[in-house]
């Protein structure tokens, strides 16, 4: 059977087809315009009609309703959507508000557990947003933190500062930079990249990090902590709600 999964972020939609637990096919589109035209795109690539949708999204409801109603209308088939429970897979949600909470981040949580059971964890998804969350090694959450991820705060400086272009090329390390893109990009890199080190060493001996998301690439690699950079965070989790 093809499940064609969609992980709807805030810049991007990823999807990928699925069949008998195999990967076929991947990809993903602009997420920043008209939702029809988007998965008309993917259903001009796609090799093969899907059989079941699954759908983790992060936009706006009325989005989503669109999303659906398209879907439905190109594949006639019903998206089905993660519905986040306070016990599962070995994450348990304490005190947080599961309406509020975001779905992606739950789904990574999932994965991350998944993969790594009965160790404290943090799991970071690098995305427009970069949020860090921390499960202990029972799998109970103890809470979580949401900044701007590294495209985001080139931007805000670019859209509030005359001097401050976004660079053309994408280009992150650790250290100083002499050139002004220099100092920009390796200030944002820099203070996410510390910002991880700094929760995975409050956690203290035991304790792993898991990273995915469209930046995890270039932050694993400025780390100086082990991590493990599980690419398809959001679309693991997915598969364990809606196996
Ligand atoms: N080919 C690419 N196209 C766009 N962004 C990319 C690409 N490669 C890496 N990125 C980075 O990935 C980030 C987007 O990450 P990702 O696609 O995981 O999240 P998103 O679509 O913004 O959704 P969300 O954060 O809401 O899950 C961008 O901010 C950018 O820095
Ligand atoms: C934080 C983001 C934008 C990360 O994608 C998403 O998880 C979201 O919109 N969350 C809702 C708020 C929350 O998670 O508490
Ligand atoms: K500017």
């Amino acid at each position: 059977m093809n499940i064609l999964d969609l992980d709807c972020g805030n810049t991007r939609l990823k999807w990928r087809l699925m069949r008998e637990g195999e990967l076929r096919q991947s990809g993903a589109v602009d997420n920043t315009g008209c939702c029809t035209s988007m998965l008309r795109q993917i259903a001009d690539v796609l090799c093969d009609q899907p059989a079941r949708c699954r759908m983790s999204s992060v936009r706006a409801q009325e989005i989503n309703e669109v999303i659906e109603t398209t879907v439905f209308d190109i594949w006639d088939i019903k998206v089905e959507r993660p519905v986040k429970r306070e016990y599962l897979g070995g994450v348990r949600l304490i005190g947080v508000d599961p309406a509020m909470y975001g779905e992606d981040r739950w789904l990574g949580l999932l994965a991350a557990r998944a993969v790594i059971p009965a160790r404290p964890l943090v799991v970071v998804d690098s995305g427009t947003a970069l949020t860090l969350d921390v499960i202990d090694a029972e799998g109970g959450f103890k809470g979580g933190l949401i900044v701007p991820g590294i495209s985001l705060m080139l931007k805000s400086m670019a859209d509030n500062a005359d001097r401050l272009l976004i660079p053309e090329q994408r280009h992150f390390r650790r250290g100083l930079g002499l050139k002004t893109v220099e100092a920009m990009q390796f200030g944002v890199a820099s203070m996410a990249a510390a910002l991880i080190e700094k929760e995975y060493e409050f956690l203290g001996e035991g304790a792993a990090v898991v990273m995915g998301g469209g930046d995890a690439t270039v932050l694993a690699e400025l780390v100086t902590i082990p991590v493990l950079h599980l690419p398809d965070l959001v679309f693991e989790g997915l598969a364990i709600a809606l196996p």
